[in-house]
C-alpha cells in the first residue's frame, strides 16, 4: 500500500519484439519500425505530493544510478514543470534495452498527472526516443525515432524469461556498429494474429537489426541467446532493444517459471513475466 495521498505505478519493462532499422535522420537518429509490448514487471514508483522534488532510490538494482538531474525521474519531472516526491525501487538492469530509464520517466509523467489531475504533456520524446511508447506502456507499433506510435488491438498475452548477463551496452555504439542502416521495414499492415502461437510463427521472419552489432560488440550476448535456444521450452529468443537484455517466449507462464529455474545458476538477471 502506498502512504496516504501518494501513488504507485509501475514501470512496467519495454520488449522490442522486433526493432527494424529503416533509415537515418541528419541528426543522426536511425528511423525505426518496432513491435514493442510491455511486461507485467518494472520498476516501481510510489510519488507523494511535495513543495519541491525529490527522488528516493531503492531497490536490488539502483547500485551506480544518480538521484541528481540527470535521473530520467528528475528530468521528467523539470520537462512536465511538476513537482513530487518520488521514491523509485528499482528492479530492472540499467542500459539494457528493456527501457529502464525512460519507463521511469514515462510511469512519473503518469503518477504526477493522476496525482494533480493533470493531462499528460505532449512532446515527450524530448526526454528520449523510447519515452513515447513506455508512457502508453501498451502494445504498439512505434516508427519514426520513436515518436510514432501506434497502439495495437490487444495482443494475445505472450509468456517468456528476460535475461541479461550483466553487462551494460551503450545504445549509441550499438546504432554505430550498424552494417547497413537502410533495412526493409515490416509489412505496412500487421496480422490480426489469431493467437499466440501465429503471432510467434510471424515473429520467425521479423528481426532486430541491433542483435548482430550488439553480438560483436559483446558476445555475452550470444551467450545467452546460446543457452535460451538450447532451452526446450524456448519457442523463440531474440534481444531486445540495443541489449543486453535477451527474451525467451514460452507457451505458458508456467513454463517460463519453469525456465527460469533452469536459468538460476547462470549468475544472471533471470525475470519470468508476460508480455501484453
Ligand atoms: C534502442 C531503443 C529501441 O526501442 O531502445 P533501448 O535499447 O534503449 O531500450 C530506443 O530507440 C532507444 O531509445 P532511448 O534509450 O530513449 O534513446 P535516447 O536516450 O533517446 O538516445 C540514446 C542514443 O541512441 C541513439 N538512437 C536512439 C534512438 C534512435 N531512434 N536512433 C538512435 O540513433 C542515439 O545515438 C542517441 O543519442
Ligand atoms: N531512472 C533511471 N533508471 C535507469 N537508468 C537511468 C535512470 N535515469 C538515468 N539513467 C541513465 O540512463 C542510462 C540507461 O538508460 P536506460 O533507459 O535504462 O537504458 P535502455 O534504454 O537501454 O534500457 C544509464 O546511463 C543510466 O545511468
Amino acid at each position: 500500500m502506498s502512504p496516504k495521498g501518494a501513488v504507485q505505478e509501475l514501470a512496467p519493462a519495454k520488449i522490442n519484439l522486433t526493432l527494424h532499422v529503416t533509415g537515418q535522420r541528419p541528426d543522426g537518429y536511425h528511423l525505426l519500425d518496432s513491435l514493442v509490448v510491455f511486461a507485467d514487471f518494472g520498476d516501481l514508483l510510489t510519488i507523494a505530493p511535495a513543495e519541491a522534488p525529490s527522488l528516493t532510490l531503492t531497490g536490488p538494482l539502483s547500485a551506480g544510478l544518480p538521484t541528481d538531474d540527470s535521473n530520467l525521474v528528475r528530468k521528467a519531472m523539470a520537462f512536465a514543470g511538476w513537482t513530487g516526491a518520488v521514491t523509485l525501487e528499482k528492479r530492472l538492469p540499467a542500459a539494457a534495452g528493456i527501457g529502464g530509464g525512460s519507463s521511469d520517466a514515462a510511469a512519473t509523467l503518469r503518477g504526477l498527472a493522476r496525482l494533480l489531475d493533470a493531462p499528460l504533456p505532449a512532446g515527450t520524446e524530448a526526454l528520449g526516443a523510447d519515452v513515447p511508447v513506455c508512457l502508453a506502456a501498451r502494445a504498439a507499433r512505434m516508427q519514426g525515432v520513436g515518436e510514432v506510435v501506434t497502439p495495437l488491438p490487444a495482443l494475445h498475452p505472450l509468456h517468456a524469461v528476460l535475461v541479461n548477463p550483466g553487462i551494460d551496452i551503450p545504445t549509441p555504439l550499438i546504432f554505430r556498429a550498424l552494417s547497413s542502416k537502410t533495412n526493409p521495414p515490416m509489412p505496412v499492415d500487421l496480422p490480426d494474429w489469431p493467437d499466440a502461437a501465429a503471432l510467434i510463427d510471424w515473429l520467425y521472419g521479423m528481426r532486430n537489426d541491433l542483435e548482430p552489432p550488439a553480438l560483436s560488440q559483446a558476445p555475452e550476448v550470444g551467450a545467452v541467446l546460446d543457452r535460451l535456444r538450447q532451452d526446450k521450452a524456448c519457442l523463440l529468443a531474440r534481444m531486445s532493444g540495443s541489449g543486453a537484455t535477451c527474451f525467451a517466449l514460452t507457451d505458458t507462464r508456467h513454463a517460463a517459471e519453469a525456465m527460469a529455474d533452469r536459468l538460476s545458476d547462470t549468475g544472471w538477471w533471470v525475470q519470468p513475466v508476460t508480455l501484453a
